[in-house]
């Protein structure tokens, strides 16, 4: 497919902070048709051609110092990142019994009354809480799917508490547990983050610390989302075409599986694995390694009959760090895309533009029509 056949989706439509949510998804899975909202363009309807079947990248040996594992781990993610910026890891260090129980918890949130989800809604200009559809910011080309997110840093000693806390003050007590089982899939998660930070780092000719420090103390978002079934899941999109404007994402998808990655000609689903992550190079670290490697793009599919859920953990630096490649990447100190820093870009893709397949090619101009901040 070429890049023209890749749609960059409108900006967003800015709405009244009151608008409601008006798509209650458990309600239309079982309508014949869906509203228009929810249809795609045909150009964005592209067949899946293929399946994704490179080798996964083992991260025991990597983890231990093994020089062997470590060259070949290193050598699979260049290989990928440089192509597509998608790849898969085995012996992560998340346990199973740990990711089935978040797909456990999470499930009695999504499985609460619409009219209460909506009590912890995604607020505009935020990104914690509900959302259904996205529908509180974008009125075309809707994702046929309900998220809950959670802002999550883990370095100061009260983020131990910070995700139980939401779930008590906003759910209720009964969803203690649910927090607990969030918290702990958040700790292994930025540990996991922080070892694919190295891993990027020593396959880029870096000190393995180089990226890794930049991101101890980001605050990431812990996402969870549900795809009920769709009748017309052949016209729409349960996450459409996109990269992810962040730095990478840890995906987890359970068995019914739907992620499909781009790989410069064809769309490739990813069979599920319970037992592997999908890691993906996102806008920001693109920015970061000066283009040598490609923020993934990807998109989620619907089916008829069964709901499908994932676990997608965006890692962040700490809003401040100003993104700038290293000398070492630079040629002829020219960098490809001017310094901005992730809060800058965070606030343009999560408030005042739809993320999407241009993410970046439609954030510089508007930094440079922003006010100068004194320093
Ligand atoms: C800054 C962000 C916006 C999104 C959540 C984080 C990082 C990923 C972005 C997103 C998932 C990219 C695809 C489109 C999007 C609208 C979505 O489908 O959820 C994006 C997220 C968002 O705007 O909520
Ligand atoms: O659901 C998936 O498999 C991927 C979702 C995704 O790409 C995202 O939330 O950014
Ligand atoms: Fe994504």
């Amino acid at each position: 497919m070429s890049s023209s056949t890749l749609v960059s989706l409108p900006s967003m439509e800015p709405k009244d902070g009151n608008s409601l949510h008006r798509f209650n998804l458990n309600e239309l899975k079982r309508q014949a048709n869906i509203p228009a909202k929810f249809l795609w363009p045909k150009v964005d309807l592209v067949g899946t051609e293929g399946v994704f079947d490179e080798p996964l990248v083992d991260l025991e040996g990597f983890v231990k110092g093994d020089e062997i594992a470590t060259a070949k781990a290193i050598e699979l993610v260049r290989a990928a990142c440089t192509n597509h910026g998608f790849f898969q890891v085995i012996n992560h260090g998340a346990d199973a019994d740990l990711i089935q129980a978040v797909y456990r918890e999470i499930d009695t949130v999504f499985e609460l009354p619409f009219d209460k989800k909506l009590g912890f809604r995604q607020k505009l200009g935020g990104y914690t809480g509900f959302s259904s559809a996205h529908a509180e910011r974008f009125s075309t080309n809707l994702p046929w799917k309900e998220t809950f997110s959670l802002g999550y840093r883990g370095t100061d000693s009260d983020s131990d508490s910070a995700v139980v806390d939401y779930f008590t003050s906003a759910l209720g007590h009964d969803f203690e547990n649910v927090g607990r089982v969030y918290q702990k899939y958040c700790e292994k998660m930025r540990e996991l983050s922080l070892i694919i930070m190295e891993l990027l780092a020593l396959s880029l000719g870096l000190d393995r610390s180089y990226y890794r420090k930049f991101f101890e103390d980001g605050t990431s978002v812990m996402r969870c989302n549900n795809y009920p079934p769709c009748k017309k899941s052949d016209v729409t999109f349960g996450t459409g075409p996109h990269c992810d404007p962040n730095s990478i994402t840890l995906v987890h998808q359970d068995h019914v599986g739907g992620l499909e990655i781009f790989t410069g000609d064809k769309w490739l689903e990813v069979p599920p694995r319970q037992d592997v992550f999908g890691i993906n190079i996102g806008d920001t670290f693109m920015a970061f390694c000066n283009g040598r490697y490609k923020s993934c793009v990807h998109r989620a599919i619907l089916n008829e009959e069964k709901v499908r859920r994932s676990l997608v953990y965006f890692v962040n630096p700490k809003e401040e760090v100003v993104v700038r490649p290293p000398e070492d990447l630079v040629i002829n100190s020219s960098p490809v895309y001017p310094d901005f820093t992730w809060a800058s870009l965070f606030d343009f893709a999560n408030n005042r533009h739809r993320a999407g397949l241009q993410t970046l090619q439609d954030f510089f101009p508007w930094l440079s029509s922003q006010p100068k901040v004194p320093t």
